[in-house]
């Protein structure tokens, strides 16, 4: 489940798509702007020649009406000062339209992504943070600084003709002393492209601490640990790595740009040396010299902008190619097309290898394991044993690197991804609390059902699937029922807006629910469903699980031994291979069964402290049949 992410995208392609995101997001904005940018490039060009026709006028060289000249003048002027402000319009528009689309875009490729894997890779992720900054501006800012190219070149071709007529040497000088400025700003433009990288990871490091600092998740351990000033000093060492990186990139610039400014500059001032003394030869008027001052600096002027906005355009394009790798590049499109069929028999996985990239070790070595329609599996083993990798595979969130997992005897590469994690609902260990209302998060626990709008009744799925979980009447009492925000983090216009804070185990049952409204679906896996809960709750719950029994495969994952004894078969992971696997108390009787020694250590901690006619009653030695749910629990 790779990406194409990762291989470099040529210009012209970035260039080209940046021009049809311009032009999808906004076409009539964007025709808009180009006829902007064409008016105000004309502008200077009338208003330099106006300005000769009235000086020539009135020193007595002209032969236009002055009026009519200084009136068309004056309009000149009352438009060049307006233009800015609807192009600022114009633009506005284009430019928040493309954010929009580009946002749209970039997060439907992120989301057709299959697996988890551009999460994990440091160097995807950066790709990814790159892509959503320079999706949101860099369109419009290629635009721009090809309208500045366009603009000045209009710029430079009207008044280039005016300065060749006046000396054609001069127009080539002014023209050749901005090909170094040219050079410059492209060498320039690569090496703060490349500078990028650093920024970004740097970024992202900074930003994991401030969110810390700033959000409620690390809040109560930063004051009890005293570590609020370490990570504010983390945050601010990447800070100043990055400003310094910044930092290096401006001093460059200084020194790369004062050469060639330094000669552009020169050829100007000689440039109106020589005008002046023809100007007092009497080979020029002064009109000519008005026309040659206004065309030194709008040639200088023009080109210095069009350098510029070329060196910015590559610069832009190079960081762009990041986010159309990550928008078009996208996943690979899957070859597998088969839609996977409900669950009749079994589930297999057969030897079973994985490991998280190849340069770190294996977690599962050869893991076969078969959970039945119907069936109940209990999945234990100690922390890192492989429990929770087991489930992404199910959901196959990543590929087997050998072995296979066979639905009904179909390998599941066959299927398409969202076929076969339809066929699922899981708690995951690591369950999302989403700051959404009570009635939402629920909802989103299966996407036939309508995910209802604020103020909008939850529908009787979202109720139900609440009252199995145990959680109805907590959501019922929120200030506004289930349309409540769970959430203390937004502040709304109204009161109910400020929204309430859920327990821990409150949030627990909801995540149960929301996998409940899915309870139809052929696997159901619970990873550490009920560890927030209270025992009646732990109950409750594996009551609710037992019901799910008809035709339904159950993975229960737990480290309270006695909430996975009642399953139909127990496997125990142990050094990345099924280890044991039977009933309870085939297991309990297996000799130096590592099982029965996990159990027995669960009842001898919560009976260590009692006397010893307890302990006998626990059956420490051998647990009593008939409480070792009660003892482990
Ligand atoms: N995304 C990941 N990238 C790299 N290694 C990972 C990743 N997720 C898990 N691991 C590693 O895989 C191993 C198994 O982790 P897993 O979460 O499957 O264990 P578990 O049995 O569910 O543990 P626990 O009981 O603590 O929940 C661990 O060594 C862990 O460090």
């Amino acid at each position: 489940m790779t990406d194409r992410a990762q291989h470099p995208v040529s210009r012209r392609r970035v260039a080209a798509t940046a021009l049809r995101l311009a032009l999808g997001a906004h076409r009539r904005a964007l025709a808009a702007t180009l006829l902007f940018a064409v008016v105000e490039a004309t502008g200077p060009i009338a208003a330099a020649w106006l300005t000769k026709q009235l000086i020539d006028s009135l020193t007595g060289h002209g032969t236009r009406e002055v009026t009519a000249v200084a009136a068309a003048l004056a309009a000149t002027g009352v438009l060049l000062a307006l233009l800015p402000y609807v192009d600022d319009l114009c633009q506005g528009v284009l430019t928040r339209a493309v954010a929009l689309t580009a946002q749209d875009r970039l997060f439907r490729a992120v989301n057709a992504h299959p697996g988890l894997d551009l999460y994990e890779d440091p160097v995807r992720l950066d790709r990814l943070r790159l892509a959503q900054q320079s999706g949101q501006d860099t369109p419009v800012q290629l635009v721009q600084c090809a309208l500045i190219v366009l603009r000045s070149g209009w710029t430079l071709v009207g008044f280039a003709g005016v300065l060749a007529a006046v000396s054609p040497v001069l127009a080539g000088l002014v023209l050749l002393g901005a090909v170094p400025k040219l050079v410059a700003e492209l060498r320039l433009a690569r090496a703060t492209a490349a500078a990028f990288a650093g920024v970004t990871a740097g970024e992202r490091r900074e930003a994991f601490f401030s969110t810390l600092l700033g959000g409620t998740t690390a809040a109560k351990e930063i004051r009890l640990f005293g570590i609020g000033d370490v990570l504010r000093e983390r945050m601010l060492v990447e800070r100043r790595a990055v400003n310094r990186i910044r930092h290096r990139l401006d001093v460059r610039r200084l020194s790369v740009n004062s050469l060639p400014t330094l000669l552009a500059s020169g050829v100007a001032g000689g440039g109106l040396l020589w005008a002046v003394g023809h100007v007092s030869a009497g080979t020029l008027t002064v009109g000519d010299l008005s026309v040659f001052l206004a065309a030194v600096a709008s040639v200088q002027g023009g080109l210095g902008s069009a350098v510029t906005a070329v060196a910015n355009g590559h610069q832009h394009l190079l960081v762009f190619a990041e986010y159309v790798a990550v928008a078009e590049g996208g996943a690979q499109p899957g070859t597998a097309r088969r839609v996977a069929d409900p669950l009749r028999d079994r589930i297999v996985l057969d030897d079973v290898w994985f490991r998280y990239a190849p340069d770190l070790p294996w977690v599962l070595r050869g893991v076969t394991l078969t959970v039945r329609a119907g069936e109940s599996v209990g999945l234990v083993g100690v922390n890192g044993a492989g429990k929770s990798t087991l489930v992404k595979l199910l959901c196959r969130f990543y590929d087997l690197e050998r072995g296979r997992i066979l639905w009904d005897g179909t390998d599941l590469r066959e299927f398409t991804p969202e076929s076969l994690r339809d066929r699922l609902s899981v708690v995951f260990q690591d369950f999302v609390a989403y700051e959404m209302t009570a009635a939402e998060n629920i909802a989103l626990g299966d996407p036939a059902v309508d995910v209802p709008t604020r103020d909008g009744a939850p529908g009787p799925e979202v109720v139900e699937a609440a009252r199995e979980a145990g959680v109805h009447q907590v959501l019922a009492d929120l200030p506004a029922g289930y349309d409540t925000m769970l959430t203390r983090g937004f502040f709304g216009a109204n009161d109910r807006d400020s929204g309430v804070v859920l327990s821990g185990g409150q949030w627990q049952r909801v995540a149960l629910a929301r996998a409940l409204l899915r309870a139809d679906r052929d696997l159901f896996v619970l990873d550490e469903p009920t560890s927030g809960l209270d025992p009646d709750a732990q109950a409750e719950v594996a009551r609710v699980i037992r019901g799910l029994g008809q035709g339904r495969a159950r993975l229960l994952i737990s480290h309270r031994l006695s909430e996975v004894r009642a399953a139909d078969r127990i496997v125990l992971l142990d050094g990345g291979a099924v280890r044991e696997e039977g009933t309870h108390e085939e297991l309990m009787r297996l000799p130096s069964g590592r099982y029965a020694e996990l159990f027995r250590g669960q009842a001898a901690g919560f009976w260590e402290d009692a006397s010893g006619p307890e302990r006998e009653v626990a059956g420490v030695q051998g647990v009593e049949p008939g409480r070792e749910q009660e003892v482990a629990g």
